[in-house]
């Protein structure tokens, strides 16, 4: 793909047996372990010692950083202290109770079972370095005060996050742990004055480190290309961080005061349930999966040499890494990946595959720093240049899009995907967008908070920074295109394969027609399509008055 469009990419991940037909490869679980066990060990560094200062217990806040390699909150507060106490808070308004704008759970039921592996993994790594995991339940904000307060712990040490809501519960549990005073002991009279613990935040979820940019994140370029070639050439990415053999101990007083370790979460104890899907991939959360997974993809299939060429598939686990459920989760560190890119290259082979990997990895750092240029603005309806442009609410086609019923097979094959596994690959995310924003004019809100609820890898500045985009709102005015459906199908699913596996009833259809098949014969279409074939019509709605020039390119 070229730098001017945004990115594409897919799919599925860390791949449990999928069942029924055109059955996918599964992840074994010993092999997980095998390569977990193999990164850790190239990861661990037996010299390593505690800081000279180090003393005290420190806290770390476990968010979307779920992983103990390349975890630096975790190896900053085991510098820094003489005993560490891993949290992890499940916080009512991710789980269960929380909704979107227009009603949909705020984290769908799929993802969270994905979390809850996550936890588990999480909970057996910490266990076998010498930790463990704390669980509560209630908000981060409630729950860190009391048990710093518990263990006297010195600071609290997490990972910074960049979108409005994280930010404040970032606040709020600082201003909580203002609130606690921990006496100290010692020997000198400096040492028994009663502090109150520190937030340490950490810069973490992107592969090139915002300290490392060229420019202040408030100077960061509109353009993904300029961002792009600035950080290749002024910035380098940084070794993933060494672990200690040892990570322990814990600490050893205030755990029976607040109730031991707590358990991991299951479905039911959320009010949540799957249904097990009969098909697509299964991804196995947690950081064992995910380091099997880079194992499995890279080195096992060997994969990595011809990314590039099959990025923009749509079925089948390979045709991409599928790393970003875990890299969402932060299970996955990108900066592992970076370095795992670069050890291939030196063993095998270095080709614009190998590179592409790195590309798209820029894209995702790109939508994270722009989150923190921009703020709330990339959640608003205008987007960051705040572009007014008249939109439906419909419920109507919305809830067609939503649940695959459009009579457009590749909407709804795709739509269908992401209903039972919680992936789309990225091909279907730019082209059911498209349909939802362009064809039906739908304001993109609605799509993107449905892929909110949704996604395994929902990451608020990926999602909401690839759907301003797609929806002409975002900062880059010539992001915004048009895919057109029949070309898309007949470039990516030339013999509706992907549009047979996802809608049974089209498999008895020649190849041809899989993705036209008629209204007689499947559903009928619920809206025309803006460009059909030759029959193009330019969207009034978008016009010059309110959208800057060079805005509405058609998608080749
Ligand atoms: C409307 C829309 C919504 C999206 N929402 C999300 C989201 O919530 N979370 C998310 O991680 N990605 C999102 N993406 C980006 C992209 O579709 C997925 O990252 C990709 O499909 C994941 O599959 P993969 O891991 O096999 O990707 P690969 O093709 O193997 O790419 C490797 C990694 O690069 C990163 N990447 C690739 N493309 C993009 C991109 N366009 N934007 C940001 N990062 C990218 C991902 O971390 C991905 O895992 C969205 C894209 C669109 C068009």
């Amino acid at each position: 793909m070229t730098d001017a469009a945004a990115s594409s990419s897919s799919s599925s991940a860390s791949l449990r047996p999928p069942r029924g037909p055109a059955a996918v490869p599964s992840l074994g679980a010993e092999e997980t372990t095998a390569a977990a066990d193999e990164a850790f060990r190239r990861h661990t560094s037996p010299g390593l010692r505690r800081g000279s200062g180090a003393g005290g217990v420190a806290v770390v806040w476990f968010r979307n950083d779920l992983r103990v390699l390349d975890n630096e909150a975790l190896a900053r507060a085991w510098a820094a202290s003489e005993a560490v106490l891993p949290v992890y808070c499940v916080d009512p308004r991710l789980f269960g109770g929380g909704t979107h704008r227009f009603g949909f759970p705020k984290t769908g039921a799929l993802r969270a079972q994905f979390l809850i592996e996550c936890l588990g993994d999480l909970k057996q790594n910490l266990q076998k370095r010498g930790l463990d995991l704390l669980i509560r339940h209630g908000k981060p904000e409630d729950i860190l005060p009391s048990i710093v307060k518990s263990v006297s712990a010195h600071t609290v040490y997490a990972h910074k996050e960049s979108c409005s809501e994280e930010l404040l519960v970032e606040r709020l549990v600082r201003r909580g742990l203002e609130q606690v005073v921990i006496p100290q002991v010692g020997t000198s009279s400096n040492h028994n004055k009663p502090l109150n613990p520190k937030l340490q935040l950490i810069w973490g979820a992107t592969m090139y480190h915002i300290d490392d940019l060229p420019f202040p994140v408030s100077n960061l370029p509109d353009v993904y290309t300029q961002f792009r070639k600035a950080v290749e050439s002024k910035s380098s990415v940084r070794s993933c961080s060494k672990l200690a053999p040892s990570l322990g101990p814990a600490p050893s007083f205030g755990l029976g005061e607040i109730g031991g370790w707590g358990s991991v979460p299951t479905l039911e104890s959320l009010d949540l349930s799957v249904t097990k899907a009969e098909k697509g991939m299964h991804f196995i959360g947690g950081e064992s999966a995910a380091l099997g997974r880079v194992h499995e993809y890279f080195w096992k299939n060997d994969q990595l040499k011809v990314y590039k060429e099959t990025r923009n598939g749509m079925l089948g686990p390979d045709y991409s890494t599928k790393f970003s459920p875990w890299l969402a989760s932060g299970s996955l560190s990108p900066r592992y990946v970076c370095e795992e890119v670069k050890r291939y290259e030196k063993q095998r082979v270095a080709n614009d595959s190998t590179y592409w990997v790195l590309f798209e990895l820029i894209w995702r750092d790109y939508f994270r720093f722009l989150s923190a240029k921009y703020g709330n603005s990339i959640f608003h309806l205008g987007g960051p240049r705040k572009v007014v442009i008249k939109w439906s609410q419909d419920q109507t086609l919305f809830e067609s899009w939503r649940d695959g019923r459009t009579g457009f097979p590749l909407i709804d094959a795709n739509m269908k995907e992401l209903l039972a596994t919680g992936f789309m690959s990225n091909r279907g995310r730019q082209i059911v967008c498209s349909f939802l924003v362009r064809d039906m004019g739908i304001d993109w809100r609605m799509g993107a908070e449905w892929f909110e609820t949704c996604l395994l890898d929902y990451d608020p500045a990926s999602n909401y920074g690839n759907w301003t985009y797609g929806a002409g709102v975002g900062n880059d005015p010539r992001e915004d295109r048009y895919f057109s459906i029949p070309k898309q199908a007949k470039t990516y699913d030339p013999n509706g394969e992907y549009v047979a596996y996802w809608l049974p009833e089209l498999r008895s259809f020649a190849k041809e027609r899989r993705n036209s098949p008629g209204a007689a014969s499947y559903i009928k279409q619920i809206v025309p399509l803006k460009f059909d074939g030759g029959n193009q019509k330019r969207d009034q709605r978008f016009n010059r008055q309110t959208r800057p020039k060079n805005v509405y390119r058609r998608q080749k």
